[in-house]
């Protein structure tokens, strides 16, 4: 949703910066290459983000999907290739990783909340910790992003007195808290009751109707087809195809794309 829909959304444009700067690129990944001892995992990937776009990535169990984004938010080490985000290569040996983790907000599957911790302190405490904003500044910006992934009512709440959906959204408010630049998504519907997948899916599209940057790894395909501005088919640590949800969906080239869609619907 490259559009910034200003207004419609209770996640607005003016929540993320720079969000007016279109067609800029914000992700630039240059040959990336992840090894696990002999396993090559990524094989060469280049692709570049362009600010306000939402990039949806599939592909089946072990392409390499997972460690691509984990790359780009370091959480895992490049055996090869470069990455910059925005001016910056983050992969050179100088950056400052909270600084760009800040930035650049992920949402995993199982949430990683702290169990001993409310709702609101659970997003607190990333803001007070990296980015030193003091208390009273964490809880107004906590209470204020807990309100728009429309769990105002449940500040308090610890995980365990949330349902798995709603551990998600407090999950996302998190990352929010921290005005990321790019939010990246690792399968944050997978381990969730079909029933508590739509209000997830929902926070996410409103983050991308308000033009968020958005990566997200996802099984949804009517998310990708609803919100993607580009569709990604990865296999065996390749882009095997990309393009316009209609090209990827209704009229793929490869086969090993075909097989793929075939396969899932
Ligand atoms: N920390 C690690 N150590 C060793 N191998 C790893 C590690 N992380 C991932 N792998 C391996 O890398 C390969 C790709 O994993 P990855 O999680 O990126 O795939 P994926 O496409 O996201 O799969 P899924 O859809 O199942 O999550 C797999 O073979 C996995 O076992």
């Amino acid at each position: 949703m490259s559009e910034a829909n200003n207004g419609a959304a209770g996640i607005g444009a003016a929540d993320i910066a720079g969000a007016d700067a279109a067609d800029e690129t914000v992700i630039r990944i240059e040959d990336l290459r992840k090894t696990f001892g002999d396993n090559e995992v990524l094989r060469g990937i280049d692709l570049d983000v362009r600010r306000g776009e939402v990039v949806v990535i599939l592909g089946p169990s072990g392409s390499g999907k997972s460690t691509l984004l984990r790359c780009v938010n370091l959480l895992e080490k490049p055996t090869g290739g470069r990455i910059f985000f925005e001016d910056t290569e983050i992969t050179a040996k100088k950056t400052d990783i909270n600084k760009v983790r800040a930035k650049v907000g992920m949402v995993f599957q199982n949430f990683n909340l702290f169990p001993h911790l409310t709702a609101k302190k659970n997003v607190m405490l990333a803001q007070q910790k990296v980015l030193h904003r003091n208390k009273e500044e964490a809880a107004r910006i906590a209470e204020e992003q807990l309100e728009k992934v429309g769990l105002g009512e449940r500040i308090d709440y610890r995980p365990s007195e949330l349902s798995g959906g709603q551990q998600q959204r407090v999950a996302i408010a998190r990352a929010l808290a921290m005005d990321p630049h790019v939010m990246l998504f690792d399968e944050a519907t997978s381990a969730l009751d079909p029933e508590l997948v739509r209000d997830v899916l929902s926070v996410m599209k409103e983050l991308a109707r308000g033009g968020m940057t958005m990566i997200v790894v996802t099984h949804e395909m009517g998310f990708a087809r609803d919100v993607a501005d580009r569709v990604i088919f990865m296999d065996g640590g390749h882009i095997v195809e990309q393009g316009t949800p209609e090209e990827v969906f209704d009229h793929p080239t490869s086969d090993r794309t075909k097989d793929f869609l075939g396969h899932i619907s």
